[in-house]
């Protein structure tokens, strides 16, 4: 305490004057073993500032939350200490706050940096650099396809022309041996297009270009338009013999139901007679082994299959499948009176030209406006060519839809049951379009046909999708057979992750074995227990991955908007589909895609996959689920 009138000099030679919350807390630290635990936020719930002793004291009642004066971005230093002060626990001094991994850096900023607390470009260029002793230069090129797509590098011409070497390393070689040249030599400008053009093409695949972003240079074109027919070359360019040869072992098994659909889907792609087909039939009778029958029979001929489906995890299900929205450009926000971002005289347009079959699987779980924008997209592409097409649904080509309604409906946000109804794409105007075919028999079940258990795991199921196990309308409670459940204990995390995955600790880098087994939970909060759970059951380094989160400033005007959502509070933030703030991961533990990174790389939201390396920046695991298992892939 002091008064207006004292003398400056007197007030700062008060002996307690140099003692404050902060400094005493750094004290405290180094006096006792159990306050170095807590971060600074989290303090004040255990310890007490008795400010007449200027002490902080072990609390002996009631809970308390503790609070960091804010600091502004511009502040500087103070900002990144503040930073920090959220997440280092027990410092003594000022350079332990500064120490991350035993390495002491010069400034506040740097240390919040190590820890992958800034969203600054620099990370990035370790990631490349990193990945370069694991990956090769293809491996690479997808890399830095995917942060541009993904990542918002501030300066991507920076990020290329520091790089352009490593994503350029093995070119030479690879056109050497294109062209059975030895004596081959490549200029830097030509390498740089070669690499270039790799990474527009994959851009490409995810309907993206180099020319959005501004600063980067755009490939000679003449090399590019070697490939110009890329999508149609990518549909045409499958092994005709193989496939002949696998359409005739799986038409040998098709069995009555599926046969009858068959010829119909075939008779109606040979006559050019277009028409729709709904596949009806609940899990395990066979709907994927039917489109995999078309699928080949028409690829081996030269024909063009389109196989989509609703989610990026059915998709990989299907040959060279990809979801729906990627494949028609459908919009994200639609309408009932939308189209698809196809334009006329693109590619994508000449590729649906000249498509013979469309199978799109799980077409129950995809909101009608989307079939509808389809629709009117083929409708107006394909008049230029005939005319009549205007008048045909999906202007005349054969489409195959298929699912099933007991499953997965349309998510409408926030909407009612009849709402939800309503958006199905059997409430369609093209719905009386649609020729129906079911099929009834569950061929999961002949494969086994002693399983009993399956087999009435399998009724069960069935029974709750006709709705048989209850009498009541809409919703019902339903009591799930004793055998099906796991018991309980003290400690239901342990009696769940022991039930799923026995012997983890000897088994854990087995693929097939955690292949084989997922638990799912209805809540984020509930993953991150179990996955803290599994992950100290591992015998592995671990590394801790935590995310920059900012306000996107073009998301509103609100001035101030960094004193009203302080970035604690943005990292405190969990949203289904995004992961926490902090990810702790190890060599040896699966772990699942929550983005479509690369669909054609086997790289979707549901994708598993097997952390086989861990640096800071970048992260080399190996594909477990799907259509590319065993491939080895970068995440940024
Ligand atoms: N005609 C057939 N001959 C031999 N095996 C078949 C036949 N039809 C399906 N199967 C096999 O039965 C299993 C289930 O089939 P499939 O995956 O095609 O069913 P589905 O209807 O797509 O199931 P879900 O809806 O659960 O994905 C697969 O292992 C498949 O290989």
């Amino acid at each position: 305490m002091f008064d207006d009138s004292d003398y400056l000099d007197n007030v700062l030679n008060q002996p307690n004057i140099r003692k404050t919350k902060f400094t005493e807390w750094m004290k405290t630290n180094a006096l006792y073993e159990e306050a170095r635990e807590l971060t600074y936020s989290d303090f004040p719930s255990k310890w007490v500032w008795h400010n007449k002793d200027k002490e902080w004291k072990l609390r002996k009642q009631r809970l308390c939350v503790g609070r960091i004066f804010y600091s502004h971005p511009g502040s500087g230093e103070r900002f990144y200490l503040r930073m920090l002060l959220n997440i280092v626990k027990g410092p003594r001094s000022f350079e332990e706050i500064r120490t991350v991994n035993s390495v002491l850096y010069p400034t506040f900023k740097s240390a919040c940096y190590a820890l992958g607390l800034l969203d600054d470009d620099k990370e990035w260029h370790e990631a490349l650099n990193h990945a370069s002793y694991w990956a090769s230069g293809k491996q690479l090129r997808e890399l830095f396809a995917t942060m541009l797509i993904f990542c918002e590098v501030a300066d991507p011409y920076k990020l290329w022309i520091s790089n352009w070497k490593l994503l350029s390393e093995d070119i030479l070689q690879r056109e050497r041996r294109i062209l059975r040249y030895n004596d081959l030599h490549l200029s830097d400008s030509q390498l740089q297009d070669y690499a270039l053009c790799d990474i527009e093409r994959l851009l490409n695949k995810n309907a993206r270009s180099l020319r959005e972003f501004e600063t980067m240079p755009y490939p000679n074109t003449l090399l590019l338009s070697q490939s110009s027919n890329r999508l149609l070359q990518e549909e045409l360019d499958y092994d005709r013999v193989v496939l002949a040869e696998e359409h005739i072992k799986l038409l040998k098994g098709l069995n009555y139901e599926q046969r009858k659909i068959y010829d119909a889907v075939i008779g109606s792609v040979i006559e050019k007679k277009g028409g729709v087909f709904f596949v009806y039939g609940h899990g395990g009778t066979g709907k994927t082994y039917l489109w995999r029958t078309l699928i080949c029979r028409l690829r081996s001929e030269g024909k063009i299959v389109i196989a989509v489906a609703s989610s990026g995890i059915a998709a990989l299900l299907l040959p060279g499948g990809r979801t729906a929205h990627s494949r028609f450009q459908i919009l994200i926000n639609i309408t009932d009176s939308s189209t698809c971002g196809i334009k006329q005289g693109s590619q994508l347009a000449n590729l649906m030209a000249r498509t013979d079959l469309i199978i799109w699987d799980e077409a129950p779980m995809t909101h009608r406006n989307c079939f509808e924008a389809v629709d009117r997209s083929l409708r107006d592409i394909l008049r230029f060519s005939d005319p009549q097409s205007e008048e045909k649904p999906f202007g005349g080509k054969t489409i195959v839809l298929g699912g099933d309604f007991r499953q997965i409906l349309p998510v409408v946000s926030k909407g009612r049951r009849e709402e939800i109804v309503e958006a199905s794409v059997n409430r369609s105007s093209l719905w009386k379009y649609c020729t129906i075919f079911t099929l009834t028999k569950n061929m999961r079940l002949e494969q086994n046909p002693d399983d009993n258990a399956a087999k009435e795991f399998a009724e069960w199921i069935l029974k709750i999708g006709e709705g048989e196990l209850d009498d009541s309308e809409g919703e019902a409670l339903i009591k799930i057979p004793s055998d099906l459940l796991i018991p309980h204990g003290t400690h239901p995390i342990n009696d769940i992750v022991d039930a799923i995955y026995p012997e983890l600790q000897t088994k854990y880098t087995d693929a097939k074995y955690l292949e084989d087994r997922a638990i799912l939970a209805p809540t984020n909060d509930a993953v991150q227990d179990i996955n803290d759970y599994i992950i100290d059951l591992i015998n592995e380094g671990e590394e801790t991955y935590l995310s920059a989160d900012s306000i996107c400033k073009a998301a509103s005007n609100i001035q101030d908007q960094e004193l009203m959502y302080p970035v604690e509070f943005l990292n405190s933030l969990k949203f289904p589909g995004i992961p926490n703030h902090k990810l702790r991961l190890k060599v040896g533990i699966p772990i699942m895609l929550l983005r479509n990174l690369n669909q054609s790389a086997g790289l979707c939201n549901g994708t598993r996959l097997l952390v086989t390396q861990l640096s800071k920046w970048v992260l080399e695991a190996k594909i477990i689920s799907g259509t590319h298992v065993g491939h080895k892939v970068f995440i940024p």
